[in-house]
């Protein structure tokens, strides 16, 4: 869990993840999560600016205008948009909170293996993918994969707050316990059904594979089966997190009614 120990500005120790940039510090503030303090860069305006102000004194969160350098300090030079929130560090789920979610919303589960992740701005934006497309939990292993950031959050612009994230020792393991609870489990690769042939519907997990060397042979060995994205191009894959939410939405199709 990405958490930082690092010395506010009273110069006191804080157990603190680091968030920036207005649209997620709304979304926090929105939340019911725990917030320690607000930091805000002095002189900064405007409407989302105000809002965040306004939920700050509602809630009676403790703020400091700061001149710009330290904002920068504070998110190691990521673009805070003159707002930075400190909050108690991301807590990870399990398998039971997404299957509870999926019941609660009388839905079939529908779930993400990331096979080793890496890069934070993947996750950020598979998060944010899977909360529009009802996706209700992901899960990443413990080791070699990128965790709960503040880049993630911020990428995720709130999902974050919305999707269980299960961190697990082993990927092969539960794709064993998630076929043994009727799940069908669906390798993603460029050599594979094409998506457009796919049954998608019912209980599934879909696993995606590392940005470079994609989906480990065992867990493929392991898959009910394996779905392709058509390749019409030059190029041999998509991104990570772009080809999720292609799938994403593949599956969606068939689970979110036509307003
Ligand atoms: C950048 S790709 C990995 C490419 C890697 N060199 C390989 O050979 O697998 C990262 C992940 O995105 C997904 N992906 C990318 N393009 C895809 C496609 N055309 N069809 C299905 N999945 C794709 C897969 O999960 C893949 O493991």
């Amino acid at each position: 869990m990405a958490v930082d120990k690092r010395e506010n500005f009273n110069g006191k120790q804080e157990d603190s993840e680091i968030l920036y940039g207005r649209h997620t510090v709304l979304t926090i503030l929105q939340s019911n999560k725990e917030v320690n303090k607000l930091f805000l860069q002095k002189g900064i305006a405007g409407k989302q600016i105000t809002d965040i102000l306004k939920l700050v004194k509602q809630r009676g969160i403790v703020y400091q205008e700061v001149p710009k350098n330290k904002l920068d300090e504070l998110s190691q030079g990521e673009n805070h948009q003159g707002v930075i929130i400190t909050v108690a560090p991301y807590h990870y789920q399990s398998i039971e909170d997404s299957f509870a979610l999926a019941s609660q919303r009388q839905e079939d589960p529908f779930l993400l293996i990331l096979d080793e992740i890496v890069d934070p701005h993947n996750l950020g934006s598979i998060l944010r993918t899977a909360d529009a497309t009802g996706v209700h939990g992901i899960i990443i292993p413990k080791r070699r994969s990128v965790g709960l950031t503040g880049v993630v959050a911020k990428i995720s612009t709130g999902a974050i707050e919305h999707i269980p994230v299960i961190r697990v020792t082993n990927l092969a393991q539960t794709i064993d316990q998630l076929k043994s609870r009727g799940l069908w489990i669906f390798a993603t690769d460029m050599e594979g059904e094409d998506m457009r042939q796919w049954n998608s519907q019912g209980p599934i997990a879909l696993v995606i594979g590392n940005e470079g060397k994609g989906v480990s042979p065992l867990l493929k060995q392991k898959c009910d089966g394996i779905v392709t994205i058509p390749m019409h191009g030059h190029v041999q894959s998509l991104n990570a997190s772009v080809a999720a939410s292609v799938l994403m939405y593949e599956v969606a199709r068939d689970r979110i009614p036509i307003r």
